[in-house]
């Protein structure tokens, strides 16, 4: 890789070209000043960087010699409390205190909605995610498993009309919920009409008997488009839009007695662009695109083209949405999705960028500058569409570990205002409660970045994989399957809320839940996530535009200002229970069982580190070992590959076993990939495939990975496969 000098920096080729020829240009800074103010942040604060990773190590021992000191004792809690207390982990909590970030969108102040979660570096989808503000209900009912492919109701190739009013009456029945007529329902309708009222155009729906219905509150009619005649209906419900889109040409609409074509939702309200746990980007050349693709979206430049069933697709980014309301005014609505941008952790380092004594520099640092740069092109409101309406950049900050980690991100941030000539506080945080001294500290970390902050989500994957790491040395842990309903973890998700809320979140920042890992079971999704709002979360993740689209239901069904209003002031969770390790208390399992578990687990860490390994693909979706489809992405291997790293740590299998399952599994592996032309077995070459190489040193080194992450193995295999088969 050739590197340019910038100001006693060495910047590899492509990102100086990057920041030089396209990203600088219009942002009124110029290339030697991004790259002298990113040299002394980096002189500044690399250090304090390193001594915070330190920190998390000189911890993690403690804690090692603590329960190795202690395996015996059948109770440690209010002595292992102490001790946490003692060495700094646990923090006392201070004072009440409420945010006072201003500035924020109400994308994230008060709309609750669906938040869609997207690789930055897969441009097609990148797009897609953020057209994904609205969604057709009927496509989400029709392409998934939410409507039961029964008998005659099948999917399949081309158009089945069975299954078609089934869509069309599951519609109409959602609509009868979420903004009722005042009699009748949407599944009589014959036809939409809009009359006048005091208040301006009303509308109002005839039913099948020739009466007309109003709704039940006027006021969910938000509006209408269409001049000669009436093309859409615009409601609102719950502070979320719903589209019912007429057209009796249309090949659907012509089916429906009132020409009704599609109901669209507003769905994906907010979007993060992930440059993290669902990318592999790995060197200069991954960076420069994950930057490339970025800045695409703040400019609204971004566009693919691909095949999709032999017809040429071009994706753009939507524009906004024109509506006239009910007083005959006209308005818009925004087209795209509220764009996030999830940034990598403290942890890696990248070489991207060297720095004077040609050390690769913090790749938190430098992603962090570089989204400021690109974001500036939306701040300053030269994008083809806006972003922020408030003049903020929202960036999701992931794995910090306690109060002085968010302090050092937010100094961080003001660093880079500073450096870009932003006002104080623009770049707004997000912070992933996700490991477990994040957790346990949470309202001291939010204290820290309560000027700025917009966001606690519970990122439970992650989480799960480091509540296994830190107490590698308390025991063997639970099953992972089990691990949902350990009271750690049924504490957590409320200790999230109950923190929230307390720290003033209602009306002003988001409380998210964590992510739907099985993409194709929606039907499942649409019975679980309702959970989510119920528990006071105005937002949670999901993994795909058609799953955004399901879950925007779920904001129908619950007001999630009014739930956050009855949850305020209570503390639902205790620290007892957080404190309360996943080890297994009663019953080892049995031989059976283990084999099963090991198999699990080497399953999904092998299908999903041959993809990121060998074809750099962060996330995708990996057969389990029924054939269930997974999203996998380095938070859920981490978690499996530090199970295992558990129970061959405590004896519970050897490391011939488990090398002899990695083997086999390897093969089901192979043989789920064959039709794959891309693909080399890993079973052809055990020890020449930096595939298998990866996921064994995952496994056997996976107690001495910092925090039990994947990042460093991944990195390194992927750079080996990269360079030996280059691609
Ligand atoms: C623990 C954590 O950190 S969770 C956060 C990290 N995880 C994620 O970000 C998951 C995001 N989701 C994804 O990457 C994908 O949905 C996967 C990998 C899970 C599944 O991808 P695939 O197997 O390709 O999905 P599938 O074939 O069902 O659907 C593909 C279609 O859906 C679209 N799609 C799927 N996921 C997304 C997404 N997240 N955003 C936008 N579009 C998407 C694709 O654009 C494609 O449509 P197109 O052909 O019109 O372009
Ligand atoms: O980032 C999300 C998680 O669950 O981890
Ligand atoms: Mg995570």
């Amino acid at each position: 890789m050739e590197y340019v000098r910038w100001a006693g920096l060495q910047v590899a080729e492509p990102l100086a070209e990057l920041v030089e020829n396209v990203i600088t240009p219009g942002t009124g800074i110029s290339s030697l000043q991004f790259w002298k103010a990113l040299q002394e942040i980096v002189q500044d604060l690399g250090p304090r960087n390193q001594a915070l990773l330190d920190r998390r190590r000189e911890l993690q021992d403690s804690i090692d010699q603590w329960h190795l000191q202690r395996r015996d004792l059948e109770h440690p809690g209010q002595e292992y409390k102490k001790f946490l207390y003692d060495i700094g982990y646990l923090l006392p909590e201070g004072e009440d205190f409420t945010i006072s970030t201003t500035g924020v969108d109400p994308e994230i102040a008060s709309i609750a909605g669906p938040q869609l979660v997207v690789p930055v570096n897969n441009a097609r989808y990148a797009v897609n995610a953020c057209n994904a503000r609205w969604g057709s209900l009927y496509d989400a009912l029709y392409g998934t498993d939410v409507i039961p492919d029964m008998q005659g109701a099948q999917r399949g190739q081309g158009y089945n009309p069975v299954r078609g009013e089934m869509v069309v009456k599951s519609a109409a029945g959602f609509l009868d919920r979420a903004a009722p007529l005042e009699e009748g329902s949407y599944s009589q309708a014959v036809g939409f009409e809009l009359q006048d009222s005091p208040r301006g155009k009303a509308l109002m729906v005839r039913q099948q008997d020739n009466s007309t219905s109003g709704l039940a509150n006027a006021e969910q009619f938000a509006g209408y488009a269409g001049e000669d005649r009436l093309e859409s209906i615009l409601l609102k419900n719950n502070g979320l839009h719903i589209e019912i889109l007429i057209d009796p040409d249309d090949p659907v609409g012509g089916r429906h007695p009132a020409g009704v074509k599609d109901v669209v939702l507003e769905s994906a309200v907010t979007t993060i662009l992930d440059c993290e746990d669902s990318v592999a980007a790995v060197d200069p050349e991954d960076k420069t695109l994950v930057y490339s693709n970025l800045l695409g979206l703040f400019k609204g430049e971004l566009e693919t083209a691909f095949y999709k069933n032999d017809q040429l697709i071009k994706r753009e980014m939507h524009p906004d949405r024109s509506y006239v309301s009910p007083d005959g005014q006209s308005f818009c609505l925004p087209g795209r999705s509220l764009m996030l941008v999830r940034t990598v952790g403290h942890l890696m380092t990248t070489d991207a960028v060297l720095d004077g004594q040609g050390g690769e520099i913090f790749e938190g640092i430098l992603d962090t500058m570089i989204t400021a740069l690109a974001g500036m092109h939306d701040l300053q409101g030269q994008g083809r569409f806006g972003n922020s309406r408030s003049g903020s950049l929202y960036i999701v900050k992931p794995k910090m570990h306690g109060p002085e980690e968010v302090q050092f991100t937010c100094e961080l941030f003001a660093r880079v205002e500073d450096a870009l000539g932003l006002p104080r506080n623009t770049l707004k945080v997000g912070v992933m409660d996700e490991e477990r001294r994040t957790t346990l500290n949470l309202k001291e970390c939010i204290r820290v970045a309560r000027e700025r902050i917009i966001f606690i989500n519970t990122g439970f994957l992650d989480r799960t994989g480091d509540e296994i790491h830190t107490s590698m040395e308390a025991g063997a842990m639970v099953r992972k399957g089990d691990m949902k309903k350990e009271p750690w973890m049924l504490a957590y998700e409320d200790w999230n809320v109950d923190t929230g809320l307390a720290c003033g979140f209602r009306g002003r920042a988001q409380i998210g839940k964590g992510m739907w890992p099985k993409p194709a079971e929606m039907r499942e999704m649409v019975m679980d996530k309702l959970s989510h709002p119920m528990a006071g979360a105005n937002c949670a993740w999901v993994p795909s535009p058609t799953a955004a689209t399901l879950h925007a239901t779920h904001y129908h069904q619950v007001n999630v200002d009014a739930r956050q209003a009855e949850l305020e002031g209570q503390r639902r969770a205790k620290l007892d229970d957080l404190l309360n390790v996943p080890v297994i208390k009663d019953k080892m399992p049995s031989s059976e069982e283990i084999r099963q578990e090991l198999e699990t687990n080497a399953q999904s860490i092998l299908g999903y580190v041959v993809r990121w390994v060998e074809q750099g693909i962060g996330c995708s979706t990996v057969p389990d070992i029924s054939d269930t489809g997974l999203m996998e992405d380095r938070a859920t291997l981490r978690i499996s590959s530090q199970h295992m790293a558990n129970w061959l740590h405590h004896g519970l299998c050897t490391r011939e076993e488990v090398l002899e399952v990695l083997r086999k599994m390897a093969t089901v592996v192979d043989r789920q990939n064959a039709h794959d032309l891309m693909y080399r077995p890993m079973s052809r070459d055990f020890d020449s495939s930096p595939a298998f190489q990866a996921a064994c040193d995952l496994v056997f080194e996976g107690r001495s990975q910092p925090s039990g992450y994947t990042e460093p193995i991944l990195h390194s295999k992927r750079r080996e496969a990269k360079s030996r088969f280059g691609v």
